[in-house]
């Protein structure tokens, strides 16, 4: 089973991803700690994002879909990944159509995440004042939200068109939310 998990920024995905990785044993692929990890080490990589992920911009395609490319294997391995931050793009959707339909297999659904922006904003800001995550200040959760609303929720129709979508209310408690997902999977 191979499971997108859905939202705009700070929506919960994580959250939610690591939960099921916890019920299902399946792997989360999430592109966002990957490019975090990377910048951690200070790798050439992490080195090239840095920048970029603090603005609150994407980084490029090319760079996302390699690094998700390196960890299929494993995920086959586990019977399945869920991906959390990725696909962002349509260019993203079709490369991981594609890579997968090489390995025989493919997304079985999308799950979104719906959480009005007022709740999303008064989520980071709380989380910022908290953890301190750099892209996480006012001025660059602006643009996460605006690359969420250009480039990213043009992904909808793409998979309403494959028949993948089901929404589920990501407002609620932690609990409630991995009810309505569960809800949403059944
Ligand atoms: N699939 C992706 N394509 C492009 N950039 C990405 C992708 N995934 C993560 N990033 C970069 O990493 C940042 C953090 O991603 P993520 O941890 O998924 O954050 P959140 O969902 O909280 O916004 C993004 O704002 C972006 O700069």
């Amino acid at each position: 089973m191979n499971l997108i998990l859905f939202g705009p920024p700070a929506a919960g995905k994580g959250t939610q991803a690591k939960r099921l990785v916890e019920e299902k044993g399946m792997v989360q692929l999430s592109t966002g700690d990957m490019l975090r990890a990377a910048i951690a080490s200070g790798s050439e990589l992490g080195l090239k994002v840095k920048d970029v992920l603090a603005r609150g911009d994407l980084v490029t395609d090319e760079i996302v879909i390699a690094l998700i490319e390196d960890r299929l294997t494993e995920a086959e391995a586990a019977g399945g990944a869920i991906f959390d931050g990725f696909p962002r793009t349509v260019a993203q959707a079709e490369a991981l159509d594609e890579m997968l339909a090489k390995r025989g297999v493919q997304i079985d659904a999308v799950v979104r995440l719906k959480v009005d922006d007022a709740a999303l904003t008064e989520r980071i800001a709380k989380r910022f004042a908290e953890q301190g995550r750099p892209d996480d200040n006012p001025e660059s959760f602006k643009v996460r939200l605006e690359a969420y609303n250009r480039n990213t929720a043009p992904l909808l129709p793409y998979y309403e068109a494959q028949g993948k979508l089901t929404e589920a209310d990501g407002m609620g408690s932690i609990e409630s939310v991995a009810k309505a997902i569960d809800e949403a999977l059944a």
